[in-house]
């Protein structure tokens, strides 16, 4: 067996994304009210990734989750819609106008009632989750915000999960950036400072698989 990864062609990507659950009405909606916006409009996670994040959420039986950046809601409505009533997902960012969709998002799903959104830099609502007595009590959380305080990120997130709650992190691949000597800015830098430390953390178990632009999954002991 090959310990490889098989790359897949745009061919094989779509075969895999037909052989996938069709993507909900309300998504597809999203990406195509976010395609509209333009290049910025790569922001947002795949399909793919939603379903498998959605997973993530049935797995864990989700009651309560926290999302570092929202942008147009795409990965916030997958989430929402696994969630059972009663589950509070909350997500941050720091633009209303890129929000706004997400809020007609998650109107059009039926689950703007489980979702939360704080219109504010993602460390402030972490630490005031912090202040309030959240630690140790989220399922899940999904890291996908400005790449420079992702190692702090990482740090709120290990505080603020339950045992055996799980953290994603997304674009730890960067594009291929991560391996390329001839790329130093800040922003790559940060992300291959977390992926350096996130295999040694003693507080987890976690693997990184390439899905979209990376993903980290790590499972806090
Ligand atoms: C990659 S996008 C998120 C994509 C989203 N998860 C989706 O599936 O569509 C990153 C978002 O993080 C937000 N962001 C950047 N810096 C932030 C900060 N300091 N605090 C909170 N949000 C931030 C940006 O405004 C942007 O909407």
């Amino acid at each position: 067996m090959s310990s490889r990864a098989i790359g897949l062609s745009p061919e094989l990507y779509d075969y895999v994304r037909a052989c996938m659950p069709p993507e909900h009405p309300v998504l597809a909606w999203l990406r195509e009210e976010t395609a509209k916006l333009g290049g910025i409009s790569r922001m947002q996670i795949g399909s793919d990734q939603g379903q498998l994040m959605q997973i993530f959420v049935r797995m864990l039986g989700a009651r309560k989750v926290l999302e570092i950046g929202c942008f147009t809601g795409y990965s916030s409505t997958a989430m929402a819609l696994a969630m059972a009533p009663g589950g509070l997902l909350i997500t941050c960012d720091v633009s209303e106008q890129h929000t706004k969709l997400a809020r007609e998002a998650w109107a059009r799903a039926g689950v703007a009632d489980r979702v939360s959104l704080r219109l504010a830099p993602a460390l402030e609502t972490c630490d005031a989750l912090i202040a309030a007595g959240e630690s140790g009590t989220l399922d899940l959380a999904f890291i996908d915000a400005d790449k420079r305080n992702y190692e702090a990120y990482w740090e709120r997130c290990m505080t603020l999960l339950r045992p055996g709650g799980v953290v994603l992190v997304d674009n730890v691949l960067w594009g291929g950036s991560v391996i390329d000597p001839s790329i130093d800015d800040e922003d790559t830098r940060a992300i291959r400072r977390l992926n350096g430390k996130v295999g040694r953390d003693p507080r987890v178990a976690s693997a990184m698989i390439g899905i979209g632009d990376g993903l980290t999954i790590a499972v806090r002991s």
